[in-house]
């Protein structure tokens, strides 16, 4: 009997086991008592003892209270004192100012990658209290697990790297990632943001540790738009690298082989898109970091198939859109104007392209501007773009100059020259490369005529930006409107005067178009839900704001920003037809909330998770 009971109780105790390799999937959730009490549902622990404290799930750390330490097998494991979750806040940000203080004297970006082994080791320890710290101090962090330094995290992840996160699909698995996707542990999964690591910010072809690129985006995600950290998963499909230093270094840990390409490539991305949406069919995939070469052609394969954007192509330009909407309303004009703006864009890469096309679709919607094109003036490392470029592909062929233009400008012009010709309104450099916007073509966009020109040094990280926001102020003057890519201080312009430094980056607009992607169960991310989401970004900002030069929301903003941008992107999905609902939402009762403005916030905001501790239950205690 005992022998058979004991049997009975190790297949139960492996059954637990099976189950503890699927996370427990902590959806905050609320029970209302009969006395309209709001009481923490508990979360089912299948794990005991120091098992639960190297879970970073589970984990509470000095807050487990006494009744936990009892139920769950740590007494005598822990530090004697309960502390409450602010207190462990504040303690872990004690020691974090004290390390800033000891540290004013070494390099900056020691400085920064110290600050970022801190945060992933708490990230590594202690999900709930990591998520608390980054959403409390925003400004301070976003830095530190996003750009600038998660630019350099990735240059040096081979040595970083201490603890996996996320998932590694590579050339060697092919006809295994259909099962290789069951070994992640999390049984759904909401977001996937996936890079192939040939294209990180602008430091090029960093293969295998462009990891640290999904996971900071993906940081944001859980961070601005609430999505369960649970149900994230940072993937990165290693087909190789051509950057000859990763392929020379023995501690690169990444394949060390040429980039796969042409169809060997695409049956990659094929069997892992596959593997994807046969386990989670309702997860939303975000392209991100792919050279220029695939941006473009695998959003096309896949947008109408599966719930998928490219946030350098869409989120990018949603986010420009958005500050050139600001810009223009910043000149005194209404939006619709942006179709009178003379738009000089340096780099024809997968950004650059993305804002355009975009840009150029809200002149025709906004001021049915059928020659939208000539609005543009296209610089790629070749100069100024035109219609006598040899092999030109057709995206970019449309905006191609024409040579007889009565501004004279010849194939492959500079961009002073261009700046001189043009008098341009807007000056935009996507082109990943540090300095471009020198002293001269500065000077030149002050003399444009324009009464607020709008300099948005885009790339990243912080060296790739075509100028620093400083340069801008001195050589262009006091009224320019200033956006870069990664973030820059404010100027002080003498006299009380502040010149504002906006940070023109896609994390304004990607987390708002996932949620209101994932709340609407929006069947694809369509060219109507991005210019919805851009006009909403663009409509948070007062005329007040817009003439101070204040153009985009401050980062700690970020949350109720992109809570904002996701209700508008469910009513576009909503009114476009394109939305299942969400969960026990139905499309029907989703299109009466749609209707209610108040009702749709409402609907956003109950769904965004927040860093809360549940109590935990472990089925072996009951
Ligand atoms: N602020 C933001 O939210 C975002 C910024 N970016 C940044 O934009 C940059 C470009 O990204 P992608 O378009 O994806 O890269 P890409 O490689 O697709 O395109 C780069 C383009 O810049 C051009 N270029 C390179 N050197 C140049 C030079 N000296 N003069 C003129 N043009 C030059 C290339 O010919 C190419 O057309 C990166 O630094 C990236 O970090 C990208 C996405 C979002
Ligand atoms: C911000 C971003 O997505 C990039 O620089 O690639
Ligand atoms: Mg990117």
């Amino acid at each position: 009997m005992q022998a058979g009971g004991g049997r009975l109780r190790k297949l139960l105790l492996a059954a637990a086991g099976l189950q503890q390799s699927f996370r427990n999937v902590g959806d905050v959730l609320f029970h209302r008592s009969i006395h309209n009490h709001r009481i923490k549902r508990p979360s089912i622990v299948h794990k005991r003892s120091t098992d639960i404290l190297h879970d970073p799930w589970f984990n509470k750390g000095t807050a487990f209270p006494a009744t936990e330490r009892d139920r769950l097998g740590l007494r005598g494991l822990l530090p004697p004192k309960v502390m409450t979750f602010e207190q462990q806040y504040e303690r872990f940000m004690v020691d974090f100012r004290q390390l800033e203080a000891n540290t004013t004297d070494g390099a900056d970006d020691m400085n920064a990658l110290a600050k970022w082994r801190i945060l992933n080791r708490l990230h590594d320890r202690n999900e709930t209290l990591y998520y608390h710290v980054l959403i409390k101090n925003i400004k301070h962090f976003a830095p530190i697990i996003y750009t600038p330094t998660i630019g350099l995290v990735c240059q040096r992840y081979s040595g970083l790297f201490r603890r996996p996160r996320g998932m590694y699909f590579t050339a060697d698995d092919r006809g295994e990632m259909m099962s290789m996707i069951y070994n992640w542990p999390a049984e759904q999964v909401d977001m996937i943001v996936v890079t192939d690591g040939s294209r990180i910010l602008g430091l090029g072809d960093l293969g295998a540790q462009g990891i640290g690129i999904p996971i900071g985006k993906l940081d944001l995600y859980v961070a601005a738009a609430g999505i369960n950290p649970q149900r994230v998963l940072p993937v990165v499909i290693d087909v190789g690298t051509n950057n000859q230093q990763l392929l020379d270094n023995p501690q690169y840990m990444g394949l060390q082989h040429p980039r796969l390409d042409g169809e060997e490539y695409t049956a990659i991305i094929d069997e892992f898109m596959e593997a994807v949406y046969t386990r989670w069919p309702r997860v939303i995939v975000q392209f991100e970091d792919f050279q220029n070469k695939w941006a473009f052609k695998l959003l096309q394969r896949y947008r109408n198939v599966y719930r998928v954007f490219n946030d350098d192509v869409q989120g990018t330009a949603g986010v420009a859109l958005a500050g050139l909407l600001g810009a223009v309303r910043a000149m005194g004009h209404p939006m619709e104007d942006i179709a009178k703006q003379k738009i000089v864009v340096v780099g024809a890469g997968s950004a650059g392209l993305g804002v355009v096309n975009m840009v150029k679709q809200a002149m025709m919607r906004l001021q049915d501007h059928e020659k939208a094109t000539n609005q543009f003036w296209i610089l790629d490392q070749d100069g100024l773009i035109t219609s006598s470029r040899k092999g030109l592909n057709p995206d970019v062929r449309q905006y191609a100059r024409e040579t007889d233009e009565h501004d004279g400008l010849k194939e492959g012009a500079s961009l002073l020259e261009v700046v001189k010709k043009v008098k341009p309104d807007v000056l935009l450099g996507l082109s990943g490369c540090g300095r471009l916007f020198t002293k001269e073509v500065l000077e030149a966009m002050k003399e444009s005529g324009c009464p607020r020109p709008a300099i948005f040094p885009l790339s990243n990280p912080t060296s790739n930006a075509e100028c620093t926001a400083i340069e801008a102020f001195q050589y262009c003057g006091p009224n320019i409107i200033f956006a870069s890519g990664s973030p820059f201080r404010d100027v002080d312009l003498g006299n009380g005067k502040i010149g504002h430094s906006n940070q023109g980056n896609n994390m304004y607009f990607f987390p708002g178009i996932g949620l209101g992607t994932l709340l609407s169960g929006a069947r694809h991310v369509t060219d109507g839900m991005l210019h919805s989401a851009a006009e909403c970004l663009a409509a948070c900002m007062s005329d007040e704001h817009l003439q101070e030069g204040i153009i985009f929301p401050p980062i700690p903003r970020i949350r109720e920003i992109t809570a904002k941008v996701a209700a508008a992107v469910v009513k576009e999905a909503v009114k476009e037809d394109n939305s299942e609902g969400y969960r026990e939402t139905n499309a029907r009762e989703l299109r009466q909330i749609a209707d209610d403005e108040g009702e749709l916030s409402a609907y956003v905001e109950e769904h965004m998770w927040s860093p809360e501790y549940s109590p935990l239950v472990s089925p072996h205690s009951y």
